[in-house]
This record gives C-alpha cells, sequence and structure tokens, in this order.
C-alpha cells in the first residue's frame, strides 16, 4: 500500500526521498533508454529520470515511428489507388475507402507497443524508472520533480544521489519567430502526426526530412502540398545530384516547392491560415492560404527544467551542452549524449553515443565513427546516404571517383515496377576506397547498411563488388555501382 504524499516508485514499490545510484540518465529517449539498458548489462546499478509518462522520447513518440507508420500506410493506399493496373490487380476505386480516424489508430498502436515495450525492458534490466522532471542540485545529486496530471509521477521531490551522470534530454521543435503553434491549423511535427482530418491545403515551411516526409503522407492522401523552402534547393544535407533528382520525383508525384522562398508571418483566420511570403532574390511578396500550415524549420537542443547551472555545465551559442571526445562536460562524471548535444540529430547517433558514453563510464573506453553515420528519408523513393557527398569532397580537395548504376537496369527492380533512382558511389581515386555512398530508390533505407559496413571496414568499390550478391535482389545496384566505380558494370 502506498502511503499519501510519499514518493511512488513505479518498479520497486519504496518509500523513500533520497536514493542513490551508481548511474542516473536523464531523458528516456533513444539514448537515455539505449544508454540506461547498456549500463545495467554492465553491472551497472542504474536509474532513469523521464518526464514524458512514456519511454522512447521524440522518436518513439512524436518522431521516427508514428511518422514511418503514416508514411508505410499511406504508400500502401496510393499504390492500392494508382499503382495496380499495370500489374492486372483490377481495383474498383470506389469502393477503396481511407478511414482516417483508424488510419491514426493504427499508428498510435505502434507507438504504444514500441513505448510499453521499452518499460518492459527496464523491467528486464532492473533499472529504477523515475516518472518525473529531473534537474540538478549541484554536481553530485540530482531532484526528481514531480509532474502534474502525469499518471505515476512521483509524488514528491525525491533526492538522488548519482556517482554518475548521464544527460540525454533531447530536443524540441525549433519555433518560427512571430509564428504561434497552435497544433490545430499552424502545427509542429507532433500535430501534423495527429491531425483530426486531411487537409485539403497544407502548407509546410522548410523542405528539410520532416517537410518532405510528412508532405509525402498528405500527398498521397489527397491535400495539395506546396513546401516553402528559404534555400534554392530543399533536401538539406543530401549530395546536390541525389537531390535535384528527390526534387523532380516528388513534384512528379504531385508536390510543390517554392524554394528560395523567405515566409514574413503567418496568421490564423479562423478556419484558414494566410502566409505571407516574399521571392528571396527578386524581393516579390506574395501571400498562400492553406487549411493546415506545418512548420518544420529544424529542432534544437532541449534542457529547460534541467537547472544545467547547478552543474556549472557549458551551452554553447546553439544552445547544446558542450562536451569533449568523451562526452564529458568539464565534471567527468557528468556525460551527455543524444540530440542535445553536438552532431546529426539522428535516433541511431543518439544510441550509439548512449552506449558508447556508458562503455567509457565502465572501460575508459567507448567509440563512434561520425565519418559513418547513415541518413535516411523515408519517402518514395527513399534517399540514403553515409559518408561524403561530392560537394564535401570538392570542398576538401579530395580527388574522388564516381561509380553509378539506375535502378532501371536493376532486374529485381524491374519485377517489382520500382524503378526511380539511382545508386552513386564516390571512392577516392588513389586507395579506391569508399569515401561516401548515395542511394535514392526502392529500400534504400536498407542497403545504406552494406555501404555503412564497407565503410567501416575501409573496404574499396572492388572489395564490395566481389562479394557474391544475391539475385535477383536491389542489393546488386549496389554491388554494380561500386564496379562501375572502378571498372565498368556488368548490366548497363
Ligand atoms: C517527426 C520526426 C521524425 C523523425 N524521424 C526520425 C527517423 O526516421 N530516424 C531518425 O534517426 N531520427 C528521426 N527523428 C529524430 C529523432 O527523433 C531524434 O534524433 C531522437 O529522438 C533523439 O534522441 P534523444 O534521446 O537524444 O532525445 P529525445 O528522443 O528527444 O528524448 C529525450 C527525452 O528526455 C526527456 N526529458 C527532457 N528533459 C527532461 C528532464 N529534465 N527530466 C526528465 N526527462 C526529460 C524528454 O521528455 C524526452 O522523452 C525524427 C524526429 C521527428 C521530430
Ligand atoms: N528520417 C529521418 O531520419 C528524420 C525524419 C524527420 C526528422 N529527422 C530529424 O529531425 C530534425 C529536424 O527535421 P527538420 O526537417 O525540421 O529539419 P531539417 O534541418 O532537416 O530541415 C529544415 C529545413 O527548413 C529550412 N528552413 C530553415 N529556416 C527556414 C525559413 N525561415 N524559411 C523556410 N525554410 C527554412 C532549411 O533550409 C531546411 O531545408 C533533423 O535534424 C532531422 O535529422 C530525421
Amino acid at each position: 500500500m502506498l502511503r499519501a504524499g510519499v514518493f511512488r516508485n513505479t518498479w520497486t514499490r519504496s518509500y523513500a526521498t533520497k536514493k542513490a545510484h551508481d548511474l542516473v540518465v536523464i531523458g528516456g529517449g533513444p539514448a537515455g533508454y539505449v544508454a540506461a539498458i547498456k549500463a545495467a548489462q554492465l553491472g551497472f546499478d542504474t536509474a532513469c529520470i523521464e518526464k514524458r509518462g512514456k519511454l522512447g522520447g521524440t522518436c518513439l513518440n512524436v518522431g521516427c515511428i508514428p511518422s514511418k507508420a503514416l508514411l508505410n500506410n499511406s504508400l500502401l493506399y496510393h499504390q492500392i489507388l494508382s499503382d495496380t493496373k499495370t500489374r492486372g490487380i483490377d481495383v474498383d476505386k470506389s469502393a477503396v475507402k481511407l478511414n482516417f480516424d483508424k488510419f491514426m489508430a493504427a499508428k498510435e498502436k505502434v507507438v504504444n507497443q514500441l513505448t510499453g515495450g521499452v518499460e518492459m525492458l527496464f523491467k528486464k534490466n532492473k533499472i529504477t524508472y523515475y516518472k518525473g522532471e529531473g534537474s540538478f542540485k549541484d554536481e553530485k545529486s540530482l531532484v526528481v520533480k514531480p509532474v502534474e496530471g502525469l499518471a505515476g509521477s512521483v509524488f514528491e521531490e525525491i533526492e538522488l544521489n548519482a556517482e554518475k551522470i548521464l544527460i540525454a534530454t533531447g530536443s524540441e521543435v525549433t519555433p518560427f519567430p512571430g509564428i504561434t503553434i497552435d497544433e490545430e491549423r499552424i502545427v509542429s511535427s507532433t500535430g501534423v502526426l495527429s491531425l483530426k482530418e486531411i487537409p485539403k491545403r497544407l502548407a509546410i515551411i522548410g523542405g528539410g526530412i520532416i517537410g518532405l516526409e510528412m508532405g509525402s503522407v498528405y500527398n498521397r492522401l489527397g491535400s495539395k502540398v506546396t513546401v516553402l523552402e528559404y534555400q534554392p534547393a530543399i533536401g538539406a544535407s543530401m549530395d546536390g545530384e541525389v537531390a535535384t533528382v528527390t526534387a523532380k520525383l516528388l513534384k512528379k508525384q504531385g508536390m510543390n516547392f517554392k524554394v528560395s522562398t523567405k515566409v514574413l508571418g503567418a496568421t490564423r483566420n479562423g478556419d484558414v491560415v494566410d502566409i505571407e511570403m516574399e521571392d528571396a532574390i527578386t524581393g516579390k511578396k506574395s501571400t498562400l492560404q492553406a487549411d493546415i500550415l506545418l512548420v518544420a524549420v529544424g529542432r534544437r537542443p532541449y534542457i529547460k527544467g534541467l537547472n544545467a547551472e547547478a552543474a556549472g555545465l557549458e551551452v554553447d551559442k546553439k544552445g547544446r551542452l558542450v562536451i569533449d571526445e568523451q562526452f564529458s562536460t568539464k565534471h567527468p562524471h557528468i556525460k551527455v549524449v543524444g540530440d542535445v548535444t553536438f552532431g546529426p540529430m539522428l535516433a541511431h547517433k543518439a544510441e550509439e553515443e548512449g552506449i558508447a558514453a556508458v562503455e567509457i563510464f565502465k572501460t575508459g573506453h567507448g567509440h563512434v565513427n561520425y565519418n559513418n553515420i547513415p541518413s535516411v528519408m523515408y519517402t518514395h523513393p527513399e534517399v540514403a546516404w553515409v559518408g561524403k557527398t561530392e560537394e564535401q569532397l570538392k570542398q576538401d580537395g579530395i580527388s574522388y571517383k564516381v561509380g553509378k548504376f539506375p535502378f532501371i537496369a536493376n532486374s529485381r527492380a524491374k519485377t517489382n515496377m520500382d524503378t526511380d533512382g539511382f545508386v552513386k558511389i564516390l571512392i577516392d581515386v588513389e586507395t579506391e576506397r569508399i569515401l561516401g555512398a548515395h542511394i535514392i530508390g526502392p529500400n534504400a533505407g536498407e542497403m545504406i547498411a552494406e555501404a555503412g559496413l564497407a565503410l567501416e571496414y575501409g573496404a574499396s568499390a572492388e572489395d564490395v563488388a566481389r562479394v557474391c550478391h544475391a539475385h535477383p535482389t536491389l542489393s546488386e545496384a549496389f554491388k554494380e555501382a561500386n564496379m562501375d566505380a572502378y571498372s565498368k558494370p556488368i548490366n548497363f
């Protein structure tokens, strides 16, 4: 039985206002939860503080997982409507109905399964899970504060003494100056994952990964999607050639792009949003009306409520917690991983860091190869890349050769009637080692793992090309692009 006014620990049901652990992780996202599990496996008495009420962080709750559920199911819907005839499947289009509530419920179900799965893993690994907000009291102790209205929240403040502390508090949506996000008509990436109905007109500020993925979802569901991008091209950090092809293919699918466009402001007027913008080159002003406006201009590190000052932690101009190559703040026992510090804001990068940081705590050694962090955009076709882009190699003055192979010449892509895109391999002129791989095409996100493995082991294009790849598979396109890089492909 619980006594009123006393701390309730979800797992141990112990009663205390002071506790001690070997390692306390603040934040239960991909960086934090993976680190906590690894730490428990390595024998640390581990606790994790999470204030969301669910584990999994941005990624599982309002990021990677719900967005991919919507991407997958919207693609299936679109293919049933428009990609069956040439395959000899007659579909009565009038009989195909999208039940939007159930479509959204399917996404929620996956989110709940996965976040619940992480809770099970915490239990299995005997990790103490504090539902509450973690903040520094000083560099050796933390306070877990109750969160109002949060089911299962600690009842009162608990002081935690921690020998080692890992900060993994993640990131939040970057606001757009002067535009108020109400998560109804003007939404962030969180709101766009839970719209009540399919908008007739969806405007998106930002032609980065979120803009293009969520634009794809609603384009497939029938919205008129317009992406407003400040830069002259969409696709953020993609290889330039790949970004150009991506834009071309997404335009062919019906998405509209206004690049070199500066948004000046947006206001909600009842059920519509009026957006004011200006051509960044000519200065010509114009307006656009939308039913929903998605603001997707990036994310920024999140340390609200952490009271990082109490531990004297350094924050840079971009709001990132400053660390050294061992993930350490100025106190070696306080490390930082994931979106809240340097590097790309990606779940797999956060996870790698979580493991490496904990291994350093345990053994003094741990490693993340920042030249080998893959990026994947889950549009159709998918876009995936790892290592250097052509632009980066030119900038670094590195001589390189290019190997390419189009999916139109790949037998599996042909049988699947899914032939848009290509594999592009960049290799060093002298050593022929792979420097970068860029894939736009079906299952690019799975195929990029092979490039990552090759890069990690310093493989040359010939090393990859001489590995027997199963036939007929899409991965043969990867092999042939490598053949092209140092010699010639067979099938093109
Ligand atoms: C729409 C969208 C789609 C995405 N898709 C992908 C994708 O497909 N692939 C990919 O690799 N990445 C994707 N990302 C990025 C990915 O979600 C992040 O890179 C990842 O979640 C970062 O993990 P993290 O653990 O560092 O931070 P987070 O996941 O943000 O987790 C931090 C956690 O800490 C908690 N917290 C913060 N402060 C405190 C405190 N003081 N006390 C207690 N708890 C606290 C927060 O509640 C949060 O749950 C996507 C992001 C978005 C928004
Ligand atoms: N599949 C994935 O891995 C995935 C999916 C979604 C999100 N994420 C991560 O989440 C983070 C946030 O995604 P995002 O799409 O918001 O950021 P992003 O950095 O990918 O793209 C933001 C885009 O907005 C543009 N922009 C910035 N300011 C603007 C302005 N004032 N007007 C018009 N355009 C402007 C930028 O030029 C850029 O193209 C990224 O770091 C990304 O890695 C990853």
